[in-house]
């Protein structure tokens, strides 16, 4: 009897191991982040009102934080270089935004009541940035300067700006989007993974410095492959040229996806999310719990992926079935 007994629970055990396994061949983000999805606080009740000051939102990912923000009813700062597209999505957002419509009246009227509101910020959104495809032994040191420039320093030097501010006044966020390549290693982007490992240290250190102010949160965010305008915009060996390439981004995760999984975060406060479909979000969890097999891993598609990059090929392809030219 008692040993029946044994076997069903066994059983029980066996069975929920598989559905969670199941389930995660279907996840798309970290445990943390999946949680705050089902059960935590929502984006629209936590970020409406709040002034969120975008770096980037000219395409891509920056560009979709700046449209579902809108829509919670958050206010907005957007930056970035090309100045014609941020007016184009300012447009867009205006178009979704019942606050900033009614802001936008309040200005047009009474433009001495819009002051508060233009000079606070509750969140830092760093996501400005560029990635790289070329191999170490073909890049020019000024490549890797440029990137440390733009994705490590230029990020600090904003941080530098608004922290003060947020510790005056003792809350806000600051939102930093790193990458999967800051946790792990990525052939042909060995600057851009050392610019977002740079990111990943002066953040959680900086996390710490500022424990004695709980109501300050800061969170990295580590996606994996997401469709926006990266590849394109990616440094070659060559600091003057840029891939320039419209390859396939079908086998990416949607920029919706990513960016209202990112919402979620800041709205429940996550400190890290690990944003990725499979099989990168397993390659996280290796990469973070066990380092050897995950290495062995990037080993094998490393050399898939400097091949096909070698024969100019689409890189990316090499970690799927089906290579395809670019
Ligand atoms: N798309 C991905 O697969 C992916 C994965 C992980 C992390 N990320 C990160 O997400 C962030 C957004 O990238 P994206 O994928 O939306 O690419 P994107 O190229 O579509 O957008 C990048 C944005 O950064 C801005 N930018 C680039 N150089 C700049 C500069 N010198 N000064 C000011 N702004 C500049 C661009 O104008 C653009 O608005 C980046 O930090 C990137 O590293 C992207």
């Amino acid at each position: 009897m008692e040993s029946d007994l044994i076997s069903v629970l066994w059983y029980i055990i066996l069975i929920y191991v598989i559905v969670q396994l199941v389930r995660f061949t279907r996840a798309d983000a970290d445990l943390t982040l999946l949680w705050a999805e089902s059960f935590g606080s929502k984006p629209a009740d936590k970020l409406c009102g709040k002034v969120v000051w975008i770096t980037g939102a000219s395409s891509g990912i920056g560009e979709e934080l700046a449209y579902q923000l809108a829509k919670t009813g958050a206010s907005l700062i957007l930056s970035a270089r090309r100045e014609n597209e941020l007016h184009r999505v300012k447009q867009n957002c205006i178009g979704t935004n019942v606050i900033l419509n009614c802001l936008l009246m309040l200005i047009r009227f009474l433009p001495f009541l819009f002051l508060p509101f233009c000079v606070q910020i509750d969140i830092l959104l760093n996501n400005g940035g560029r990635s790289q495809r070329s191999l170490c032994l073909e890049t020019d040191l000024d490549v890797y300067q440029a990137l440390m420039e733009l994705n490590y320093l230029g990020t600090v030097s904003l941080v530098k700006c608004v922290l003060p501010h947020l510790v005056e006044r003792k809350r806000g966020q600051i939102v930093t989007i790193s990458s999967v390549a800051g946790l792990a290693g990525v052939p042909l982007a060995s600057g851009y993974s050392a610019s977002k490992h740079a990111l990943q240290g002066f953040f959680n250190s900086l996390r710490s410095e500022l424990a004695d102010f709980p109501e300050i949160t800061i969170s990295s965010v580590c996606p994996g492959p997401v469709q926006s305008q990266i590849l394109k915009n990616a440094f070659t060996g060559d600091l003057g040229k840029a891939v320039n390439s419209d390859a396939d981004q079908s086998h990416k995760m949607s920029t919706s996806r990513c960016v209202s999984l990112i919402l979620v975060g800041m709205a429940n406060n996550v400190k890290e999310m690990w944003i990725s479909e499979q099989p990168f979000l397993l390659f996280n969890y290796m990469w973070q719990y066990t380092p050897t097999w995950a290495w062995w891993i990037t080993d094998l598609f490393g050399k898939r992926r400097v091949k096909n990059f070698k024969a100019g090929m689409d890189a990316d392809f090499s970690y799927f079935t089906k290579a395809k030219t670019s």
